[in-house]
């Protein structure tokens, strides 16, 4: 079994880009033995700031930013970071190739009930001569990513990472401290009937989107021919690992509570990180109506709708939406 830096060599990862994805990695170790004491650390309940999304910041959502933020700044080769909790990005230094994008506590309202949460990460190169704390330098689309990952924190710490060359999946073994490869050459079944979505937000989903899931509810005797079996863990992370082991689709759409807003999940730490770990993984990734990698983004807190997954089941799904 091989550990992480091993694999990284053998798939020709640069030096360079390998000390960034270490310092995103000793973070995510320290996020996650702080979750296993959970209670004991002091690590639960909510703070009384938002972030720049409006969403009430929870403690742990606090402490894992200022984890990765605090490695990846002091770092040589990082230009700037940004992240879902922070305003703006932040600039490293000035001379570093690499960009970090982060969402650095995914699933918060899984924290205070003791259930899967995860850590999104994204790495960009710098383009051209702008200060990390320029965000002009992160607007690049998903498809400049040279390296992307999340750790699931679940009954084990798996991290779960690409870097344009297949997924690997490695294991947290707490004796040592270290991730040790557990998986290679991750495949998702091209088909499914199992469905992710939060069905609360029915009434203001699309026209197509709401004919997709009413189809899928009508099981055999439907369009579709088949009977769906539906999961909601209301991680991304999760959701996005049970795809990658079993199958199915996951989708958070555009819906109407907030038309300012193009969806409820962000582009640049979370829509495209696990579109590169999916596609790599020979899945699909679509906002139903283009790929998410090819979204280009305005700003660093743009957000996308999501429809991710086996391969047939994403290409129903776009279907749908150019009828
Ligand atoms: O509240 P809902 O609609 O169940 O949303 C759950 C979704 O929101 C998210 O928790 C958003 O991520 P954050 O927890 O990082 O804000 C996704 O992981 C998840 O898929
Ligand atoms: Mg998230
Ligand atoms: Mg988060």
């Amino acid at each position: 079994m091989k550990r992480l830096d091993q694999v990284l060599a053998a798939d020709g990862v640069p030096a360079e880009l390998e000390l960034v994805i270490n310092d995103v990695i000793v973070a995510c170790k320290d996020i996650a033995f702080k979750l296993r004491q959970g209670e004991l650390a002091g690590i639960l309940g909510a703070t009384e700031d938002e972030n720049v999304q409006g969403e009430t910041q929870k403690k742990l959502d606090v402490i894992s930013n200022d984890l990765l933020k605090d490695i990846l700044v002091a770092n040589p080769y990082v230009r700037g970071i940004g992240s879902e909790e922070e305003d703006y990005t932040v600039a490293g230094h000035d001379a570093g190739k690499y960009l970090v994008t982060f969402d650095p506590l995914d699933g918060s309202s899984n924290i205070d009930v003791n259930l899967s949460v995860g850590t999104i990460f994204s790495v960009l190169e710098a383009q051209d001569d702008q200060s990390g704390d320029n965000q002009e330098v992160f607007l690049q689309n998903g498809r400049k990513q040279v390296a992307a990952g999340y750790v699931l924190y679940g009954p084990s710490a798996l991290l779960v990472m690409t870097t344009g060359n297949g997924v690997n999946i490695f294991t947290l073994d707490t004796t040592v401290g270290e991730f040790i490869q557990t998986k290679s050459g991750v495949s998702i079944p091209e088909d499914t009937a199992e469905f992710a979505i939060n069905m609360s937000n029915q009434r203001f989903w699309e026209p197509e989107m709401k004919q997709y899931i009413d189809d899928c509810l009508q099981g055999e005797e439907g369009p579709l021919g088949k009977r769906y079996n539906m999961r909601w863990v209301a991680s991304m992370v999760a959701e996005v690992h049970r795809i990658l082991m079993r199958g199915g689709i996951f989708m958070y759409p555009y819906d109407s509570r907030d038309p300012s807003k193009a969806g409820k999940l962000r582009l640049m730490y979370e829509g495209n990180p696990m579109s590169m770990i999916v596609e790599q993984a020979g899945g699909a990734s679509s906002t139903g109506r283009m790929d998410i990698m090819d979204v280009a983004p305005q700003g660093i807190h743009d957000r996308v709708p999501v429809v991710l997954g086996s391969k047939n089941e994403v290409a129903k799904v776009v279907a749908y939406h150019n009828k």
